[in-house]
């Protein structure tokens, strides 16, 4: 018989790991603010250039902060040759993280963060950057050598994303849906490609080093990658009736559905009201009639079945493709996104830095002498 997983204190959950003043998660059952924000307010009410400068400086931008904020990020978005040069060799079929944590480590060899006080500079150059970064290789890999020009005139993050993906100006619901898809998924606490970034930190590493390996973790379908598996599942289903038996059979199974569950909030993510009524706003523009009943059933199933919710990633899923970006795209806008609050941890790690370094409850072998080679089995 198969022992029991043991679950209660795996995956360091329910302990605090470390302090922090850049976010909530979970603390009024199901909030979610950043330096004390409602991310509901923030989503509504600011854009996600605001956001970042309120991440990374600490507080709200005033228009006059904002503009200049914008203006320098512009500025910022020139591909360096060399990167390009990288970004034209990897092949068609590499997964886009796999793409961004590439590139991010090779602009870490350009421009490389030699002290510590370079560390916003460092970060606002991979703001700027990163959109132009993954859909310059996207068209170069998948549009017959195609190289787009990345200093494109949109005017924020979110345009620039979609401008530069399919390389025309993008309309305005779709940056709508940009600019609250990356305020949504800018910062979480002590989630696990940000630990991954303070741990980095820790070592007083360089930024560059602590970003490549966040996108590392946040890579796995366990988490960011979580949108993309989503996708990957909803779009077999042409009807609600045949999402609802297909999700039956995978409960019954036990398959994990991806976009549903989270290891903090029990009862709902803040964020998916928020995306699911852009999904279904973009729905409503594309005329489409498959896709979000297939996702609002899903949604309802697992609810009724499992009392499991949809995270940040469910409806995600489908607003990213009606604006008719790739599947594959998905997790890298995330990354585009979740730069802001992995810098920010990563700069309050090294404010008050000791090296992250636990301890682990030994389960192997008794000490035990090394048998020689020949008499070994
Ligand atoms: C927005 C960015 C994010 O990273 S949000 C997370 C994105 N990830 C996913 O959507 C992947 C699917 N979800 C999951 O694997 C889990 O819910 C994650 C998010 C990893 C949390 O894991 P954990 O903290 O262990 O969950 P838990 O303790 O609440 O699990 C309790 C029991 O419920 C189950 N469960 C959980 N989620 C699902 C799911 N999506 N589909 C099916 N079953 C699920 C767990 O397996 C666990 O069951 P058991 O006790 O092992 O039998
Ligand atoms: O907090 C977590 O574990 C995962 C998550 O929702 C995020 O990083 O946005």
């Amino acid at each position: 018989m198969t022992e029991a997983k043991k679950l209660s204190g795996a995956g360091l959950r329910g302990q605090s790991a470390g302090e922090t003043a850049l976010c909530t998660v979970g603390q009024t059952g199901s909030g979610l603010t950043y330096r004390g924000y409602d991310v509901k307010d923030l989503s509504a009410n600011a854009t996600f250039e605001e956001v970042a400068y309120l991440l990374l400086k600490g507080k709200l931008p005033n228009q006059a902060e904002l503009d200049a904020y914008k203006t320098k990020l512009k500025g910022l978005r020139d591909l360096p040759q060399a990167l390009k040069d990288v970004l034209e060799r990897i092949p068609a079929d590499a997964h886009p993280m796999d793409v961004m944590r590439t590139g991010c480590s090779m602009l870490g060899n350009l421009e490389t963060e030699n002290s510590f006080d370079e560390q916003q500079e460092a970060t606002d150059r991979l703001l700027a950057v990163f959109p132009g970064l993954i859909n310059y290789w996207y068209n170069f890999s998948h549009n017959n050598g195609k190289r787009i020009n990345e200093n494109t005139d949109a005017d924020t993050i979110a345009e620039q994303f979609l401008w530069t993906l399919h390389d025309k100006k993008p309309s305005d619901l779709h940056v709508q849906v940009m600019q609250a898809s990356l305020i949504l998924y800018a910062e979480h606490e002590f989630n696990a490609s940000t630990f991954t970034a303070r741990v980095c930190a820790s070592t007083l590493s360089d930024l560059h080093s602590c970003i490549t390996g966040a996108i590392g973790s946040l890579r796995g379908p366990l988490h960011g990658g979580a949108n993309e598996a989503a996708m990957d599942m909803i779009e077999n289903w042409k009807s609600p009736e045949e999402a609802e038996k297909e999700i039956m059979g995978m409960l019954e199974r036990k398959d994990k559905i991806m976009g549903f569950g989270h290891a903090i909030y029990r009862t709902s993510d803040p964020r998916n009201a928020i995306i699911k009524e852009w999904s279904e706003k973009l729905s409503k523009d594309v005329g489409d009639t498959v896709l979000y009943p297939v996702s609002a059933k899903v949604e309802e199933v697992m609810w009724r079945e499992k009392k499991l919710f949809c995270n940040a990633d469910f409806f995600h899923a489908s607003a990213y493709h009606f604006m008719g970006i790739p599947t594959k795209l998905f997790t890298p806008i995330f990354v585009c996104s979740r730069l802001t609050g992995w810098a920010a941890h990563v700069f309050e790690q090294r404010a008050n830095n000791r090296i992250i370094r636990p301890s682990a409850d030994y389960t192997g072998p008794e000490p035990r002498e090394v048998t020689p080679i020949s008499e070994r089995d």
